[in-house]
Formats: structure tokens, sequence, C-alpha cells
């Protein structure tokens, strides 16, 4: 018996498209089935600027395969000298729907990130009145704080502080991976969301280190313990609105990788919803799959949930690359480490 599932057309609350030939392998991956994405700002150098960010939907734009239909929900990367005007007029135009915090040199591209929150209080209460989404990376940087910790320790030392000196400040705590960030969000009111990968929902720390490191596991914020998988899996099929998907699928080339000094992120695009579907099947929810992937990430935003719907099915094994090619650039796909039988129709 083949079982079907028909859900509003997902969008991605956190996805890296990259640039250049990267961007032209992994845009159509997520546009076959999102259709729109917030799109994180870290480039080499950072989408700072309104200007920056117009010029890099233009590129997105320009990358789309004939066809395929996605909007690229645009970001500016919070620095220090950030002008809160231009962060005004990018958001009253509507060109960007969230500013990103990165934690100076808390993850990929954060070197421009912020050090000193005092310098940035005045752009988050222009944001607060305008209502713009700050979207956090929620990661403390300093070396004495164990890298598990990192997440729990911004929680309470920069997060909670920085909300209740900006009131009205709406917020996402992107990519939670700790049982103290889905409590932290769901009892944070309206204007706290959190968005969860795919990938944090089926790999706990062990999956990334016994038998052997496995660099395609490797993401920041890094797996945690199992108990926090579990708070995870929770949180995202319980139906709280104030969770949904982010996928931060973050593509990088094999050979950075598979490196001595790997880099961080988890390339989920190609079958995330495969993946989601499996999960969600799993925790006895697939009636709350189109919460999570197509109805939470839009009531916090502001913005109308998509018309359109995609149709899941169950069934035989489904196939998927294990690499998608950019440039010269093997990529490889997440693999979730069991069998999929989930497959979106085209
Ligand atoms: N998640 C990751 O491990 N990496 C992301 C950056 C980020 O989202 O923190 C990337 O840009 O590669
Ligand atoms: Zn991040
Ligand atoms: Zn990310």
């Amino acid at each position: 018996m083949t079982q079907a599932l028909i859900i509003p057309r997902p969008d991605d609350w956190h996805l890296h498209l990259r640039d250049g030939a990267m961007m032209a392998a992994v845009l159509p991956e997520t546009a076959r089935h999102f259709a729109r994405a917030i799109i994180m700002p870290n480039l080499v150098p950072p989408v700072v600027t309104s200007g920056d960010a117009r010029a890099y939907r233009d590129r997105i734009l320009a990358a789309l395969p004939e066809g395929m239909r996605f909007e690229p929900l645009m970001t500016l990367y919070l620095t220090e000298d950030t002008d809160p005007e231009d962060l005004a007029f990018a958001h009253e135009s509507g060109l960007i729907r969230a500013v990103k915090l990165y934690p100076a040199g808390a993850t990929t591209n954060s070197a421009s990130g912020v050090r000193d929150f005092d310098k940035v209080r005045g752009v988050l209460e222009r944001m607060a009145e305008i209502g713009c989404v700050l979207c956090v990376h929620g990661e403390v940087t300093q070396g004495e704080v164990d890298i598990f910790d990192r997440e729990a320790v911004f929680i309470d030392t920069v997060l909670d502080p920085l909300r209740r000196a900006v009131p009205g400040l709406k917020v996402v705590m992107e990519h939670i991976t700790t049982r103290e960030g889905a409590d932290y969000a769901r009892s944070g009111g309206p204007d706290l969301g959190a968005t969860i990968t795919t990938h944090h929902l089926v790999i706990n720390r062990n999956h990334l280190l016994v038998g052997g490191i496995k660099p395609h596991y490797y993401c920041l914020p890094v797996a945690k313990r199992e108990e926090h998988r579990l708070a995870l899996r929770a949180a995202a099929t319980s139906g709280d609105p104030s969770f949904f998907l982010g996928t931060d699928s973050a593509p990088h080339p094999d050979r950075l990788k598979e490196h001595a000094c790997g880099c961080a992120g988890c390339f989920t695009a190609t079958n995330t919803l495969s993946i989601l579907a499996h999960v969600f099947e799993e925790e006895g929810a697939l009636d709350r799959l189109a919460g999570f992937t197509s109805q939470n990430g839009p009531a916090f935003y502001g913005l109308p949930q998509n018309t359109e719907t995609i149709t899941l099915r169950k069934g035989g094994p489904v196939r998927y690359p294990e690499k998608i090619m950019a440039g010269e650039d093997p990529v490889t796909v997440f693999d979730p480490g069991f069998p999929l039988h989930w497959s979106v129709d085209a």
C-alpha cells in the first residue's frame, strides 16, 4: 500500500547557498522542493549592506534554472558598523526579511561578526521598532567554554540579557542543538522562535565520533548527546509554533571537509524532506510535518503560507546521489545512516 501526504510547499528558514559554481550546484537542490528560504549572508566578504543583499539576490535569481520558481528571502550580516538607516531601508523595501547575528569567530565565515554587544544595541533597538527579525547563531566563543556547552552558556550569558535589553525584538534561535535551547525557545513567547535542522534530528555526537571521525557529520553547533537529540525531536514534532525547519544546509567541497582542519557544515538540501518524513513518521507525528516545514515559519515571519502543495509518497527505497558536483568539486550529500522511503513527487 502506498501512503501519500500532501502538505503546503515547504520553506527553509536557514539556508547557505554560497556563490558562483557552488551556488549553481546547490540552488536547484533546494528550489526543487522549497518555495522560499532565508539566505544566510556569510559569504566572503559577507553581505553587509542593502546593496550587497540586492546584488546577491540578483545573482541567486540569475542562477535559478529555467522553469524553477524560488524566492530568496535575503538577510544582512550584522557587524559593529552596520548602518541602521540602510538596514531599515532594506527591511521596509522588502529586500531583507532578517538580520543575522554571528558572535565573531563562532562558525564558518564569522570573523566580521559581533565582539562587543553594546556596539549593536542601537541597531537592535531600531530593528525592534520596525519589526525586523534577528536570527542568531547562539554559541559563545570564549576558549575556556567547552564546545558542547557553548549554546547553553550563550542562552544564559548573551541571549537572555540581550532580549531583556531590547524588548519587542523578534529573535530566531538558529539551529538549536540542546534541551536548554528547546526549553528556552518554548518559554519565550511569540517574539521568540527556533529553527531546527534535519541533521540534528538524526545524529548525536556518537555518530560523529564513534568508530572514526565522520567529517560530513561535523557542523556547528556540534551535535550533542542523545538526550538532546531526543529533546529536539520532541520539540520539532510537538506542533508548538515556536519551532520550524531551518535546514542549515551548508555545502563545502569534500576536499575541505575531509581535511586535517575540516569545515563545519552538513549538506542536506537534496534529501531533507525524505529524512523529515521518516523522522516524523517514527515519532507518530506525520500530521505535524506540515506545521514544522510549511506553517510555523511563515507565521513567525508574518508571511503568507504557500498556496502550492507537494506530495510525499512512501514506497521503495528513495535513490539520491551520494555526491553532487560543484564545478570540479564533489560535495557529499548528508547520509542519514538508514534507507529512506518517502519521496517527493516531481
Ligand atoms: N552550520 C555550519 O556548520 N556551518 C555553516 C555556518 C553556520 O550556520 O553556523 C556554514 O556556513 O558552513
Ligand atoms: Zn550558524
Ligand atoms: Zn548556517
